[in-house]
């Protein structure tokens, strides 16, 4: 027994802390999990699960669109009762994610947690003490600084909303604003796009995101592109979105929607030790902060890998092998998936075909989607896929436009992450017929 407290103490209680903190206490390791919010964090609450409730009707919407004909009719979205659909889908989240971590004998402590030295932290005016913490604050919502800034809404706001306002100004090109743009405009809002520079969702191939763009401004989305979004004002029942000399528009609500910034004020990380730069908290090959006993986790952390779910989780299983003893190693992290939940999708995994066109040990083979019989039965008539192979024709990289993009481009994942050869390749059957299926077809 050490002489504090608790083994490990985690700050936060979401994907960075959760994965790996259930499994660490059913070691027998005395844990605890301090959350101020929702158990389960951002993802769950107001994120992945919440988002991706909310996008199904569109998928049904878009699919129903395609196979007019031999379906009649068109789908129209019913906006309070999904956003009830929504709530009652993820209500029980929190609960399921705590009574888990109980289960595993971990200790749960609601409030907000400040560390006041490495050791030692402070919730509602108790303290406890810990051999080791995992600091996994997560992050929040930017807010423009700009006049009127508080007439903006964020991503919760928006996944709330008992009615769908006529009027939707769009702060941002990322993943937020292109798959929150593409819910409104489905459910019937008149949707603007203000964005930064000239290119919406930097990081993905680009003629994938103009093609989606362009499907947007055909089904009403307008795209104002190098817009200098400098004020927000109240105009009589509307707002207005001042973005350039005499440029401005009307409209009836806000979605600030330019970027997450780390939740790193005031949980005494100074007190503790802990470097930060305005990105997250530094830390090294270990996951382990300047403070030596004191590791972080998710996206709290400066890094370059994605701040999404697939790392979070990754980062804090691989922690709770590194704090269980089983492993000494560095973490070593696989290709990070991603996807922009647009319609169609766009899904992404390791070598980028940009990357790979300045490299003569690397192949890219381009598919057009609609020529895949399997896509053809529900109608699919856009989408491209290109692969990426390197010279001994192991994949190495696949990014895809598709309204199936993200299970194609999953099921592609152990290929990629293990270096599978041909023989690897041809020892998987796959169901037959699936989205699996039709994508090993491509690579094998
Ligand atoms: C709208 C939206 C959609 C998203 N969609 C996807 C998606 O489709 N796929 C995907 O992979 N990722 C998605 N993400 C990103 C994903 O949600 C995050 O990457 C993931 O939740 C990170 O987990 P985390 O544990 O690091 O942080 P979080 O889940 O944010 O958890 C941090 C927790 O710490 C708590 N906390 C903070 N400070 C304290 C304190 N001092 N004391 C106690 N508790 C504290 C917070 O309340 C919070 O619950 C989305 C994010 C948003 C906002
Ligand atoms: N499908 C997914 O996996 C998913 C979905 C939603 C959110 N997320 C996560 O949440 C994070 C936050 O999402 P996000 O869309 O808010 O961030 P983002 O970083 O994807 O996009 C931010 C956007 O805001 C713009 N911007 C920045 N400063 C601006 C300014 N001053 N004026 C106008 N525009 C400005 C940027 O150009 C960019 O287009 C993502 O990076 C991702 O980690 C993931």
């Amino acid at each position: 027994m050490t002489k504090y407290d608790f083994d490990v103490i985690y700050l936060g209680g979401g994907h960075g802390s959760f994965d790996g903190a259930g499994p660490l206490a059913a070691t027998g390791q005395k844990v605890a999990v301090i959350e101020s919010g929702l158990w389960g964090g951002t993802c769950p609450n107001r994120g992945c699960n919440a988002k991706i409730t909310l996008d199904r009707p569109v998928i049904l919407q878009r699919e129903a669109e395609r196979m007019q004909g031999l379906v009649d009719g068109a789908i129209t979205i019913n906006w309070p009762a999904l956003v009830a659909h929504k709530q009652e889908v993820i209500r029980p989240l929190p609960d399921n994610i705590a009574g888990k971590l109980q289960h595993n004998g971990a200790t749960l402590i609601e409030g907000h947690g400040v560390l006041q030295d490495a050791h030692t932290v402070t919730v509602a005016g108790k303290t406890y003490t810990a051999d080791k913490f995992v600091i996994a604050t997560g992050l929040r919502p930017h807010h423009l600084a700009i006049p009127g800034s508080e007439f903006g809404h964020d991503s919760t706001d928006f996944m709330a909303l008992s009615e769908l306002p006529k009027r939707i100004g769009i702060v941002g090109a990322g993943y937020i604003a292109m798959e929150f743009a593409t819910v409104a405009n489905a459910a019937g809002g008149e949707v603007t796009v203000f964005m930064h520079g000239k290119q919406a969702l930097r990081g993905f191939h680009q003629p994938f995101v103009e093609a989606v763009i362009k499907d947007l401004t055909k089904r009403g989305v307008t795209f104002i592109r190098t817009a200098n979004v400098n004020a927000f004002e109240k105009d009589a029942d509307s707002y207005v979105i001042d973005y350039g000399d005499d440029a401005a528009q009307n409209v009836d609500w806000i979605l600030d929607a330019t970027g997450r910034i780390p939740n790193i004020e005031g949980i005494g990380l100074e007190a503790a030790g802990v470097a930060t730069t305005p990105h997250g908290i530094t830390v090294n090959d270990h996951l382990q902060t300047t403070a030596p006993n004191i590791y972080a986790s998710g996206d709290v952390i400066d890094k370059v890998q994605p701040k999404l779910t697939p790392t979070a989780t990754f980062e804090s299983y691989y922690l709770y092998q590194l704090l269980a003893g089983q492993t000494t190693a560095a973490i070593d992290y696989p290709a990070i998936p991603s996807t922009v939940y647009t319609s169609p999708r766009i899904a992404k995994v390791g070598v980028t075909p940009e990357a790979a066109a300045s490299s003569d040990e690397l192949t890219v083979v381009h598919n057009h989607i609609p020529d895949d019989w399997y896509r053809q039965i529900d109608m699919e008539q856009a989408g491209d896929q290109l692969l990426v192979f390197d010279s001994g024709h192991h994949l190495v990289g696949a990014t895809e436009m598709s309204e199936q993009a993200e299970d194609a481009i999953n099921t592609l994942l152990p290929a990629v992450a293990f270096h599978y050869d041909q023989a690897d390749m041809w020892r998987l059957a796959h169901i037959f017929p699936s989205i699996s299926a039709s994508a090993w077809h491509k690579i094998r």
